[in-house]
């Protein structure tokens, strides 16, 4: 797992740090890891650059008051004596970082007003850690009249709510973001995280200093292989886990195709079907069981309800036999509209209920559209409804019901297709029923299914709910076996 701190974490965790050290050290180790990562990525071959190499590139600053800006300008410093032709401007009056400028200008580095309007490399060293949303005018200008081969944001895309990802106003568009010491949650949640680009970590030694439980948490692979079942020799259908499905109707019995489609593609070892569009299921996928009623499905370990499933007193009846079996429980969709209009029926129940929002469904059950803060939107609802909640978009977020925000690092905007919603769901119920927590089994589904939308867009430009589907197999393939193990068990 890895982990986004906020500002407030990563000061408390600077200053024990810092007090162990000589002064102006973390400063160094900071712009030394940005000047390397600048060197390399003027040594790779770009499109719009004429030459390659630090020698003799050009190489621009956007250099702020504080010390996001000492750091920007010290790692320029470092390029300035490879040989770069670097030009740096401030742009808040005339205040920047002194002993980082002066370490500029002695490396050959000139401060101007005015650059040239071309760079190799520009370097966003505006506002960091200590920044409020927003641009000083000064940089917004310069954005618009530089054209940069790269954009290299030192720390965070200024301009960005560090702590939020929210980006109520303009801010920096970066191609390449070097976070020191930690990331912050800008750099995963929320429009932020569009921002950011791809991430460096650079490390200045500030891991043991930090909370130990982050802001926002990031899944990884290793992450998912520990969670996961893997059948053991002892295994059989039922001990891998059962999970059934109420989706679908016979006006929408797509939903339940697709539905059960995700479930199959999970670690559960039996799929049930409850619901009306039971014939449509049996003919795409003999290997699922199928009823009418929730009532006669038999025991399952979780059960996922709603999707394509009808809002009437006939759906709200079914869901009610979903929410009175003592499984785990995936709420999706119409089962997110019945428990808008009835949440009393959520009450009492004691297994956990993952509920999977998009954000007009958030705000029938919330009352409000989630805030441009979205894992602190998404933490409230679960809060409120004792759930865990997985917001969906375009970053979905996690929240359990104490806290927890988890930001999904996969994903395309290809998965927004009508369908793709209901894969995930029926996916999700495998997992839970395969004995995972709700938060992890919201976790792991949503990082899988981003996961199988990347699979299934290679070589396409546009891709369907079946693909996802298709393509969950591989996609926790490659995502075990990228940290296999021999002899892992859950
Ligand atoms: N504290 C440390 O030990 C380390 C800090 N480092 C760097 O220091 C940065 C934080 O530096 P600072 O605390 O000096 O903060 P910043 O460099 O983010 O700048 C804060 C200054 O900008 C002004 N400001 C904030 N928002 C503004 C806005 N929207 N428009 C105009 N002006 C605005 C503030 O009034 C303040 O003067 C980190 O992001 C990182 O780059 C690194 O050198 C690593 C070590
Ligand atoms: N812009 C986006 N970028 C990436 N993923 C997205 C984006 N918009 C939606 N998604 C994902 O696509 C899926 C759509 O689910 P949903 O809205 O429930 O669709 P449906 O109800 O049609 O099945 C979710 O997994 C969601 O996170
Ligand atoms: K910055």
């Amino acid at each position: 797992m890895d982990g986004a701190w906020s500002a407030a974490a990563v000061r408390r965790a600077e200053a024990q740090l810092m007090a162990q050290l000589p002064p102006g050290t973390l400063m160094q180790r900071a712009a030394a890891g940005l000047a390397t990562e600048c060197a390399r990525l003027l040594r790779e071959r770009s499109p719009g650059r004429r030459r390659r190499g630090v020698y003799g590139a050009t190489v621009t600053v956007l250099a702020g008051p504080g010390d996001n800006g000492g750091d920007a300008l010290f790692a320029a410093a470092r390029l300035a004596k490879r040989g770069a032709r670097v030009f740096a401007v401030p742009v808040m009056g005339e205040r920047v970082h002194p002993v980082a400028a002066a370490a500029l200008t002695r490396a050959g580095g000139r401060l101007v007003a005015n650059p040239p309007r071309r760079c190799d490399l520009l370097l966003d060293g505006v506002l960091g850690i200590g920044g409020r949303p927003g641009l000083p005018g000064r940089a917004i200008d310069q954005l618009a009249a530089i054209d940069a081969g790269t954009v290299v944001a030192v720390d965070v895309p200024s301009g960005v709510d560090v702590d939020t990802g929210a980006v109520p106003a303009s801010a920096v568009t970066a191609d390449v973001t070097v976070a020191f010491g930690s990331y912050k949650p800008c750099h995963v949640l929320g429009r932020a995280a569009l921002h950011t680009g791809r991430l460096v970590l650079v490390d200045i030694g500030l891991g043991p200093h930090l909370d130990p439980h982050p802001a926002v948490r990031v899944a990884r692979d290793g992450d998912l292989a520990a969670w996961w079942h893997e059948p053991g020799p002892d295994d059989d259908k039922y001990t891998r886990g059962v999970v059934g499905v109420a989706a679908g109707s016979e006006q929408y019995p797509g939903a339940a195709v697709l539905a059960t489609s995700g479930a199959l593609a999970g670690p559960a070892g039996y799929v049930r079907y409850a619901g009306t569009a039971a014939e449509y299921v049996r003919r795409r996928h003999p290997e699922v069981v199928c009823t009418q009623e929730v009532k006669e499905a038999g025991r399952v370990q979780a059960w996922l309800a709603g999707p394509g499933f009808g809002t009437d007193e006939a759906s709200l009846t079914e869901l009610r036999h979903v929410l009175e079996s003592p499984a785990p429980v995936v709420l999706d969709a119409d089962a997110l509209t019945l428990i808008g209009e009835y949440p009393s029926v959520l009450t009492q129940r004691e297994a956990p209920v993952v509920l999977t929002p998009h954000d007009r469904e958030y705000e029938r059950l919330y009352g409000s559209a989630p805030a441009e803060d979205r894992g602190a939107a998404a933490a409230a609802l679960a809060k409120r409804l004792n759930c865990t909640v997985l917001l969906k978009g375009h970053h979905t977020v996690v929240a359990s019901s104490d806290g927890e925000v988890w930001a999904n690092p996969t994903g395309r905007p290809q998965l927004a297709t009508a369908g793709s919603g209901d894969v995930l769901a029926g996916f999700m119920a495998s997992l839970l029923a395969s004995g995972m927590s709700g938060t992890r089994a919201a976790v792991a589904a949503a990082y899988l299914h981003g996961r199988a939308g990347g699979i299934a867009a290679t070589g396409h430009r546009t891709i369907t709910a079946t693909d996802v589907a298709k393509a969950l197999p591989q996609a926790v393939g490659e995502t075990l076996s990228a940290t296999d193990t021999p002899g892992r068990r859950r």
